[in-house]
Order: structure tokens, then sequence, then C-alpha cells
């Protein structure tokens, strides 16, 4: 028998789960409120709420400097991880979109962080390969196209400088993980979590934080 973790997750713990977390500052609340007005059908693709001060935390623990975010929407989780970036630190935001991300450059400059942030507006596999080939990344966060995330994860690792932490988003693909059936994105994220739990250069830790998030820490 396997033992489990028998907490379910119903409304009122997840209130109080939020509660109990740093609170979003008012150009996060202003950020994630605009996003579901102004999109309301894609705004399911912003980063859920608790993972703002948990990538500022991390981007604070690993003592990061040099931040790579694919997949930047409409910026919530660019300006969480910019604003835990000390002043001099870069976030190489990474995306196609230059209608989503606009609201996230007016967000980052209300917040006093656009000077941290570099976006770039390309296929993101295209922007990770013109990045210098030696390891100088400290923190990446991946969430983008779920077909993509092998070929990104295979352009970040090299890049990774020993002790680096890549955070990656949705990897338990809405339960889709479990279908021995699944097609499309479901499929795809199954193929990268197996690719990633054989890959010994990371030690990785698959965490049901929201939709699943894998944190991979470079040897
Ligand atoms: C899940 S959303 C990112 C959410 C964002 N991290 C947040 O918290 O708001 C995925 C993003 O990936 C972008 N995307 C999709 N394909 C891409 C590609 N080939 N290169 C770069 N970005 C891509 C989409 O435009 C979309 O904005």
């Amino acid at each position: 028998m396997t033992k489990g973790n028998d907490t379910t997750i119903t409304a009122e713990l997840y209130a109080y789960m939020l509660a109990h977390n740093p609170p979003l500052d008012p150009v996060q609340r202003e950020l994630v409120d605009t996003t579901y007005a102004r999109f309301p059908d894609h705004a399911g693709m912003q980063s859920a709420e608790e993972q703002a001060p948990l990538l500022a935390f991390l981007v604070r623990l690993v003592g990061a400097r040099h931040v790579v975010e694919v997949g930047t929407f409409t910026g919530f989780s660019a300006l969480a991880m910019a604003q835990a970036l000390p002043a001099d630190g870069t976030l190489i935001a990474c995306d196609i979109s230059e209608e989503w991300t606009a609201y996230g450059r007016e967000a980052w400059a209300k917040a006093g962080v656009a000077d941290r942030v570099d976006l770039r507006i390309a296929p993101a596999l295209d922007t990770l390969r013109a990045m210098p080939d030696e390891p100088h990344i400290d923190f990446a966060y991946l969430d983008a196209d779920k077909g993509g995330y092998i070929a990104y994860w295979e352009e970040l690792v090299p890049r990774m400088r020993r002790g680096g932490v890549i955070a990656t988003d949705n990897v338990l693909f809405h339960g889709g993980v479990t279908d021995p059936e699944a097609t499309g994105p479901a499929a795809a994220i199954k193929e990268f979590n197996d690719h990633v739990s054989a890959d010994d250069r990371m030690d990785s830790v698959l965490l049901t934080v929201s939709d699943g998030l894998t944190l991979s820490r470079k040897k």
C-alpha cells in the first residue's frame, strides 16, 4: 500500500492556504483582475495565485540574478520573479504574443521593475538557442506550449549553473497524465515527465502545487 496525502483541497482550505501566504501586492492583484476581465477565455493560463509568492521565494532562495521565463502571457509570473530579483538582476521573458505581453509591460513598469525584464517576442526555442552556451542561468520557469517542453528543457539544462533551479508548471495537466489514452498536450506532458525523471543531470521533485509543479536542481 502506498501512503499518500488524504487532504482534499476544498474551496475553504484553498482560501485558508492563500490567507497564510504573502498576499498579492496591488499591482499583482490589478494584473490578475485585468487579465480575467480582458481575456476571460484565456485567463486560466495565468499561474495560480499562490505561485507568485512561491516563485518569488524560489528566486530569493537560489539567490538568482539571471532568470529565464518560457511563457509570459500577461506577465503575472514574470512580475513576481522580477520583483524578487536584486536591482541588477535580469529576467528574459519569452513569448510570441505582443497583445498579451503588453499587459505585462504595463504592470512591470507600474511595479518599478521594467528595467529588469527583457521581453523577447519570438518562438521561445529561437530565444533560448541564441543565449550563451555556458552555464549561467540561476532560475528558469517553464510555462508555455506543452509540446515544446522537452525541447525547452534540453536548451535550458546545459545553460543552468550548478545549483540552478528549473520550475516547470502544469506537470499533472489537470489529471490527464494518468490517462493511458492521453493525446495532445497531456501526452506531451507525460513524455516530458518521463524525460525529466530519467535525466541524471538534474535532481527533480514533482509537487502537487496547483496543476503540478516540478522543481529540478542542476547537479
Ligand atoms: C500558460 S501561458 C503563460 C502564463 C504565465 N506564465 C503567467 O503566469 O501568466 C503560456 C504562454 O506561452 C506562450 N507561448 C506559446 N507557444 C510559444 C512559443 N512557441 N514560444 C514562446 N511562447 C509561447 C503563449 O503565448 C502564452 O502566453
